[in-house]
C-alpha cells in the first residue's frame, strides 16, 4: 500500500509537496517530523478522511485502502452512551461480522467495558479504541501516536502486540515523537519535514537517525536555551 506525489493544500497553506511512501506487509513503518510538519494530515489522505489536491493512494491488489486497514486516531471518538463492549460489537457489525470473545484481549488491557466509553480516561479511551482494531482482521494498521497516552505496562504490551501483527503479516504505519519506541519497532522510519519526505532510514540506519535529530537546529536550540535558564 502506498502514496504516489501525494499534495494537500489547506487554502494558501501547502502541507504536502508530492509525498510519496510505501506500507509494505510484516513491515512496522514509523512516520516521524516535528509539530505540524504533516503526519497526520497525510494519514488522513492515505485513509480517505482528507481528500488531496494530486497524487494516487492505493494497494496492489487494486482494493480500496479503507477496506483492508484500520485507523487509530490521535484522540478516538466514542458515540455518547455507547458502552465499551456496544462500541467494540459495533466495530465488528459495522464490517457484517458477527461478535466475538473479547475477554482475552480485555485481560491484557482490563477496560470496565461495561461503563460508557466516553467517560473513560484518555489512555482508557485509547486502548479501547485499539482494542476495536485488534479484534478485526485488517491488512494494515495506521496508528496515530499510539504509545502516547498509554499507561507504562501497555506501552510495553503494545510493542509486543505491534511485533506480533508484523509476524501476521500486517503492514503497520505509525507516527510517534518517541525515539525509543521507534527505534525499538519499526523495521523502517520516514521523516517528513515541512511536507516532504526529508529521509528514508533502514533500521540499520536508525543510529544515523537518531545523529541527524541531535544535531543542526537542536545544537542551536541547545545554545540558546544555555543562554535562557
Ligand atoms: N483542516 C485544516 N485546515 C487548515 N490547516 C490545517 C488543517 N489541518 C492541518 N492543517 C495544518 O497543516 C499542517 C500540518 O498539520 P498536521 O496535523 O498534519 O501535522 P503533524 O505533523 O501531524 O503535527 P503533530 O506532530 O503536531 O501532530 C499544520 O500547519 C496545520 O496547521
Amino acid at each position: 500500500m502506498g502514496t504516489t506525489l501525494v499534495a494537500k493544500a489547506f487554502g494558501p497553506k501547502v502541507v504536502l509537496h508530492e509525498v510519496s511512501l510505501q506500507l509494505r506487509p510484516a513491515t512496522i513503518h514509523g512516520l516521524v517530523g516535528v509539530n505540524g510538519a504533516g503526519k497526520t494530515t497525510l494519514l488522513n489522505c492515505i485513509y480517505g478522511l482528507t481528500a488531496p489536491d494530486a497524487g494516487t493512494i492505493g494497494e496492489a491488489s487494486g482494493r480500496r485502502v479503507r477496506e483492508l486497514t484500520g485507523v487509530l486516531p490521535y484522540e478516538p471518538y466514542f458515540y455518547p452512551r455507547l458502552t465499551g463492549l456496544e462500541y467494540l460489537t459495533f466495530c465488528r457489525q459495522a464490517r457484517r461480522q458477527p461478535m466475538v470473545d473479547v475477554t482475552g484481549w480485555n485481560q491484557l488491557f482490563e477496560l470496565p467495558l461495561n461503563q460508557y466509553a466516553e467517560q473513560y480516561s484518555a489512555g482508557m479511551k485509547k486502548k479501547l479504541a485499539l482494542l476495536g482494531l485488534l479484534i478485526q482482521d485488517f491488512r494494515y494498521l495506521i496508528l496515530d501516536e499510539p504509545f502516547n497516552g498509554l499507561d507504562l505496562e501497555t506501552n510495553l504490551l503494545l510493542r509486543e502486540i505491534l511485533l506480533g501483527l508484523r509476524g501476521q503479516g500486517r503492514g503497520i504505519l505509525l507516527t510517534s515523537h518517541l525515539l525509543g519506541a521507534l527505534t525499538e519497532v519499526c523495521d523502517e522510519v520516514t521523516v517528513l519535514a515541512a511536507g516532504t519526505v526529508q529521509r528514508h532510514y533502514a533500521a540499520a540506519e536508525f543510529g544515523q537517525l537518531a545523529a541527524d535529530l541531535q544535531s543542526g537546529d537542536y545544537q542551536q536550540k541547545l545554545a540558546l536555551l544555555r543562554q535562557l535558564l
